[in-house]
C-alpha cells in the first residue's frame, strides 16, 4: 500500500546528474512511489544560477539557498549532486543534523571525508549511500557492502573512469587527438567539473580508496593509492601495445598484500592482451573484476559516466533510503574493523613494458641486459629495431617487485648508450 504523506526530496545541484535524477523523479513517479511505499516530492532543488531554464522543474523550487533547504524540518532525503569538497561536506553534514538521510555520487569528498561523513551519519541515526560515486550505473558497492558480506574479497581490478577509458579509446580506434577526445568526453557529460581529476588519476584513485575501503573492511585514503594518469599515454605506447596483441587502458587495481595482512590500492596506465575481457571495453564504458575466497570471479560492466546512467544508481539509493526510513532503520554503516595498513607501490609485484633509445653497436643489448639481471629483474622479451645509427629496444620484464623495476630503469637512464628512456609501462592482466 501507498501511504498519501510524500517523502520530501532536496536536491542539491542541478547539472549533468542532477538534472537526470530530478527528470527520472518526474516521469517514473508512480513506479518509485509503488516500489517504497509512498511518493516522493521535490521539497526543492539548489542551484547556483536561478535564472537558468530547467525542463521539467518547476522554477517555484528553484533556489540559491542550499543550506536553508537542507535544515527544512520537512526534508527527509538530500541527493548532493553538487560535487567537490565544499560546500558539498558542509551541507551533508547539515542534513545528517537535520535527520535527514544522504545520497551522493561525490568520490572526490568520500575518498577524503568518508569515515568522518559515516561517523556523523551514524551518530543521528541517518544513512549515507553512494553507489553512483563508482563506476556510475553499475551496481557495485552495493554488492561490495551487501552481498559479499559473508566473503573474503581478495582482489578488485578494473576500469573505473569513464572518460580516460573514452579517450584511450578514441586514440586507438579513430586515431582521434587526445585534446580531440577529451573535448568530445568533456561534452557528452563524462568528464569532471575539472577533467583534470579525470586524465591525472584523481578520480579513479578516489574510487579505488572507496572500493579498497569497502572490499578490504579497512580505511584507504586517496593518498594512499599510487595514482598516474594518462596524460603521459603516447600513439607509439598505443602502436607498440598493438605490437605486442595488447592494448592500453586506465587501471585500478587494490590487493591483499603480505598474505593478507596488507592491501595496496594503485591507479596507473597498463597494457592488458587483447584475448583480455577488460580489452573490449569501450567508450565511457566500465568494468570491474571482483575475486573472492568463496565467490571466485565476478565481474560487473556497464556505463560508468553520463547524466541519466549516473541517475539509475543516484535513484536506487534513493529508493533504499526511503524505504529504510518507512521501516525505520538504517542501511549498513562504515565496515574498518580490519584496520589493515597500506603497502608502498615498491612492495606490488608486477611487469613492465620498456622502450629504450640506444645506441646502435655491439655489446649495447647486452649491457642492458645486465642492468636488469643486477636488480634481480628477469626480461621475458626483447625486440630490437634499428633506425639512423639508434637502435629502439623494447623490453617486457617477467613480473618483479616495483621497487626493482623502479631501479633497473633509473640505471638504466645512468647508461651513456641509452639516449632515452621513451616509455615504461606496466603489463596487467596475464
Ligand atoms: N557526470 C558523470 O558522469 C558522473 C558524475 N558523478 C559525480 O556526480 C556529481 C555531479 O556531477 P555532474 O552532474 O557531472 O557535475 P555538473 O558540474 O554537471 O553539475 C554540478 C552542478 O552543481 C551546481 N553547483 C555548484 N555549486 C553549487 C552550490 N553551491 N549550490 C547549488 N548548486 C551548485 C553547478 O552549477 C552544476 O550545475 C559529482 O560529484 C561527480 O563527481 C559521478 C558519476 C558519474
Ligand atoms: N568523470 C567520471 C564520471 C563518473 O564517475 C568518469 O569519467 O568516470
Ligand atoms: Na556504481
Amino acid at each position: 500500500m501507498v501511504r498519501t504523506r510524500p517523502l520530501k526530496v532536496a536536491l542539491l545541484g542541478c547539472g549533468v546528474v542532477g538534472s537526470q535524477v530530478a527528470r527520472l523523479m518526474t516521469t517514473h513517479a508512480e513506479d518509485l512511489a509503488a516500489r517504497i511505499g509512498a511518493p516522493l516530492e521535490l521539497a526543492g532543488v539548489a542551484v547556483r544560477r536561478p535564472d537558468r531554464v530547467r525542463a521539467g522543474i518547476d522554477p517555484a523550487l528553484v533556489t540559491t539557498d542550499a543550506e536553508g533547504l537542507v535544515t527544512r524540518d520537512d526534508v527527509d532525503v538530500v541527493v548532493e549532486m553538487i560535487g567537490g569538497i565544499e560546500p558539498a561536506r558542509g551541507l551533508i553534514e547539515a542534513a545528517f543534523k537535520n535527520g535527514a538521510g544522504v545520497v551522493t555520487a561525490n568520490k572526490a569528498l568520500l575518498a577524503q571525508d568518508g569515515p568522518a561523513l559515516h561517523a556523523i551519519a551514524a551518530e543521528h541515526g541517518a544513512d549515507l549511500y553512494y553507489e553512483a560515486a563508482v563506476a556510475g550505473a553499475i551496481p557495485l558497492l552495493r554488492p561490495l557492502r551487501e552481498s559479499l558480506a559473508g566473503d573474503t574479497v581478495n582482489r578488485v581490478l578494473g576500469i573505473v573512469n569513464g572518460t580516460t577509458n573514452f579517450i584511450l579509446d578514441r586514440m586507438e580506434s579513430s586515431g582521434a587527438g587526445y585534446g580531440e577526445a577529451l573535448d568530445e568526453a568533456t561534452a557528452l557529460g563524462y568528464a569532471e567539473a575539472d577533467p583534470t581529476a579525470d586524465v591525472e588519476g584523481f578520480d579513479a584513485a578516489a574510487k579505488a580508496a572507496i572500493l579498497a575501503g569497502i572490499a578490504f573492511h579497512t580505511r584507504v585514503r586517496l593518498d594512499d593509492v599510487h595514482r598516474q594518469g594518462i596524460t603521459e599515454v603516447t600513439a607509439a605506447d598505443i602502436a607498440s601495445a598493438r605490437r605486442m596483441g595488447c592494448t592500453v587502458k586506465l587501471l585500478a587495481i587494490c590487493e591483499r598484500a603480505g598474505d593478507g595482512r596488507s592491501v595496496t590500492a594503485r591507479v596507473h596506465p597498463a597494457m592488458i592482451p587483447l584475448s583480455h575481457p577488460l580489452a573490449s571495453v569501450k567508450g565511457a564504458y566500465n568494468a570491474v573484476f571482483v575475486e573472492a575466497d568463496s565467490a571466485g570471479q565476478l565481474m560487473f560492466y556497464g556505463p560508468g559516466a553520463g547524466g541519466a546512467p549516473t541517475a539509475s544508481a543516484v535513484l536506487g539509493d534513493l529508493v533504499a533510503v526511503c524505504r529504510n526510513k518507512l521501516g525505520g532503520g538504517r542501511g549498513p554503516g562504515e565496515s574498518a574493523y580490519t584496520q589493515l595498513p597500506v603497502s608502498p607501490m615498491g612492495d606490488v609485484v608486477t611487469r613492465y613494458h620498456i622502450s629504450l633509445d640506444v645506441a646502435d653497436k655491439p655489446g649495447v643489448l647486452a649491457q642492458c641486459a645486465l642492468v636488469f639481471a643486477d636488480h634481480g629483474v628477469s626480461i621475458d622479451t626483447v625486440r630490437q629495431s634499428g633506425k639512423d645509427g639508434e637502435a629502439s629496444l623494447v623490453v617486457v620484464t617477467h613480473r618483479a617487485p616495483d621497487a626493482a623495476l623502479t631501479a633497473t630503469v633509473a640505471a638504466l637512464r645512468e647508461l651513456d648508450t641509452v639516449h632515452d628512456v621513451a616509455s615504461i609501462m606496466r603489463v596487467e592482466g596475464e
